[in-house]
């Protein structure tokens, strides 16, 4: 049997020095963080739920992966670099091989990051993973979501809507063969945080705002346009569809493409004289990046076709407390 403190021990507290930033890591009350001098700390929260983020029996190993995907994939979206971050952690049962897979799966995304367990607290109750993130940047540099301008660019990281398709189909909505079946679960489970392009897009000032889209793009770009009071026209048409949603019939392609959910890919706005800088950073980190629609002085999110006739596709976002 283990007990609390030996399972912090064994799966959770590694044998290793800590990193630069950490002047004190797991074992006491809290944990000390020592940013870069002159640097301001970026700080988010994702708690992934049992039922309502994953399926029950979801692979440990992935899981420990995507709870913190989704975390870093916030500090991606400011531009910051991460630090560390800490693990609350509500468990059923103390099982050794759930364990094991879950904190592998955990520290090989954190280790490409350099991004350090710091602390964090552990429970018995039904499985629950809340992570809280550091990351920095410096001043002045975040890509805020009240910073778009009239005249950006609307730019999309990656590619959308093949972790909702997943979803569809593990609902039986829609049928799909065995290797887009293996290709969008692998989009679900196991997002790449853009780290390196949001990073690229603050410290070159690229970009005037950005956000990931977590709970679909039509339903997060209004956070854009809400904070920073203007709207936008969207080409449905032009976003990147994910390779397998590509293969899908026009409408499904446009919904899941538009208000999917679970991208975990970056919307930002940018200038139009740095179409050419965007495109080289994107290249530089092997991430592709594609143009979607322009900031408008006009409020309200327009969605339009390739023609660049108005769609009513009547889409929203993920929203866990609306009845839909
Ligand atoms: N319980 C809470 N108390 C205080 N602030 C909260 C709480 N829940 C969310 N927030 C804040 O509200 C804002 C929106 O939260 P939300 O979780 O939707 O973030 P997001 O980045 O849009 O989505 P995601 O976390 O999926 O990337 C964030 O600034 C977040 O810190
Ligand atoms: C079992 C299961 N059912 C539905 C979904 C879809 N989903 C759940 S939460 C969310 C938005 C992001 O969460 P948050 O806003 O809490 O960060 C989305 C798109 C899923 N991933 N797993
Ligand atoms: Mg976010």
């Amino acid at each position: 049997m283990l007990s609390e403190f030996d399972l912090i021990k064994r799966y959770f507290q590694r044998d290793r020095a800590p990193g630069p930033n950490t002047a004190l890591g797991i074992g006491d009350d809290c944990a000390l963080l020592s940013p870069t001098p002159g640097k301001v700390l970026a700080i988010s929260s994702d708690m992934l739920v049992e039922d309502r983020h994953f399926f029950a029996g979801a692979d440990p190993y992935t899981l420990g992966h995507k709870c913190l995907a989704v975390n870093l994939s916030d500090l991606a979206a400011m531009g910051a670099r991460p630090l560390g971050f800490t693990l609350a952690l509500s468990l059923p049962a103390a099982e050794p091989d759930w364990l094991d897979a879950f904190s592998r799966g955990l520290f090989a995304l954190a280790d490409a990051h350099g991004c350090e367990l710091l602390g964090g607290d552990t429970t018995k109750g039904p499985l629950n993973v809340c992570i809280t993130i550091f990351g920095e940047l410096a001043p002045g540099q975040a890509l805020r979501r009240d910073a778009a301008r009239v005249g950006d660019d609307i730019w999309i990281s990656g590619t959308l809507g093949d972790a909702r398709l997943w979803l569809a189909a593990r609902r039986s909505e829609v049928a799909l063969d065995a290797a887009d079946h293996a290709a969008t679960g692998q989009r679900m489970h196991a997002p790449a945080p853009r780290i390196a392009l949001g990073r690229l897009l603050a410290e070159g000032n690229l970009a005037h705002a950005a956000l990931d889209i977590s709970d679909g793009l039509v339903g997060d770009l209004k956070h854009i346009l809400a904070a920073s009071r203007v709207g936008a026209v969207l080409d449905v048409d032009a976003l990147p569809a994910g390779p397998a949603l590509a293969r899908q019939p026009i409408g499904l392609r446009r919904r899941f493409a538009a208000a999917g959910g679970d991208d975990y890919e970056l919307c930002f706005t940018a200038p139009v004289a740095q179409r050419e800088a965007i495109q080289a950073a994107g290249a530089a980190c092997g991430t592709a990046v594609t143009r979607v629609g322009s900031i408008t002085s006009e409020p309200g999110l327009r969605l339009v076709d390739g023609d660049g006739a108005e769609l009513d596709l009547q889409l929203a976002g993920w929203d866990h407390f609306s009845p839909g």
